[in-house]
């Protein structure tokens, strides 16, 4: 499984999340080949987001390199709450569908939290349903869907302490932010690996020299470049699970200003001091829809019992 772990140039190695991701998406593709019955995957997109737009469209075609019923639903901005739970309860009812995903953010005046709340907790393939939240703080993962970012996260952390030959049990691990779809799950995750965890945010005092305790600094903040390479340990394993559009140079083929992307870590800074790290893009990210993938696969199978 080393061969995610590759060099920089520098002191810190990378951790290849698209090399991670094509391995988790071929195990999800060669265990749905032996299906009686395709995974059934629905997402559900409302308005017109462009970012959005694109991730969608990447949930799609890896549903479909996986071998699964995929579908997408594309409803206007003006869409209301009830019209959408409606269609969640009609998902919720069809026996083809085991997965259900509603993109957010959603348009302002829809309630993100009644909306989740509505789909099945069997077929909440982002983990978000409380039902999954609660399960996974109780450490009943067994039974959980658990979130994919923070999932696809913890993956990428065990196959780079198994290459570096660190433990997980006992180190200290640092998560910046305490979001409800990275930060807390991911604090479950690693609490349930025997990790020593905090949760830093905002309010935290001296952030940096938290930071600096961290054997493993997972960085999900939403802030471009936020963690500088002196606020890691010497030999951290660094996560950075930030996606940040950012101006970049000149101009594209439409004459536009380029974008880039870059994570809640400043990366060429980290990667003189850390021991290993996730670039964006191609760390995170990737692992994200993979795990979409293995949790649809999952909630199909646990229907199929
Ligand atoms: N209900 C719901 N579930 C989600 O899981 C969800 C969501 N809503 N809303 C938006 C965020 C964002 N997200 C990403 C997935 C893949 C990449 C990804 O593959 N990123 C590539 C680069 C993509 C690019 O070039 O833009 C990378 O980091 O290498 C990024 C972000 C899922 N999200």
């Amino acid at each position: 499984m080393s061969e995610i772990i590759k060099p920089s140039g520098k002191k810190a190695l990378l951790i290849d999340g698209k090399a991670a991701s094509a391995a988790v998406l071929a195990r999800v593709a060669a265990e749905t080949a032996n299906l009686a019955h395709k995974p059934g995957l629905a997402v559900v997109l409302v308005g017109e987001d462009p970012a959005s737009q694109v991730y969608v469209k990447s949930k799609g075609k890896a549903a479909k390199e996986c071998g699964f019923h995929s579908v997408q639903h594309d409803l206007p901005a003006t869409t209301t709450q009830a019209q959408l739970i409606a269609l969640v309860e009609s998902l919720n009812a069809d026996p083809a569908i085991h997965g259900i995903l509603v993109q957010l953010p959603l348009p302002k005046g829809i309630d993100s939290s009644k909306v989740l709340e509505t789909i099945a907790p069997e077929k909440d393939v982002d983990g978000f349903h409380p039902v999954n939240v609660g399960l996974l703080s109780a450490g009943l993962t067994e039974r959980a869907l658990v979130p994919c970012t923070p999932a696809g996260a913890m993956l990428l952390i065990q196959q780079a302490a198994k290459a570096l030959g660190r433990d997980i049990s006992g180190a200290e691990a640092v998560i910046v932010g305490r979001s409800n779809i990275v930060g807390k799950p991911m604090a479950q995750l690693l609490l349930a690996q025997n990790a020593t965890v905090t949760v830093a945010h905002s309010r935290t005092k001296d952030l940096p020299a938290v930071a600096r305790r961290a054997d493993i600094l997972v960085a999900a903040v939403g802030r471009p470049e936020m963690i500088r390479g002196d606020w890691i340990k010497p030999g951290a394993l660094v996560i950075d699970v930030g996606i940040n559009r950012v101006p970049g140079e000149g101009l594209n083929a439409q004459g536009q200003p380029k974008t880039r992307l870059v994570g809640d870590v400043a990366l060429q800074e980290a990667l003189d001091v850390a021991g290993a790290i996730t670039p964006v893009p191609g760390g995170v990210g990737p692992m994200t829809i993979a795990l979409l993938m293995s949790n649809t696969l999952q909630a199909a199978k646990r229907a199929a019992l």
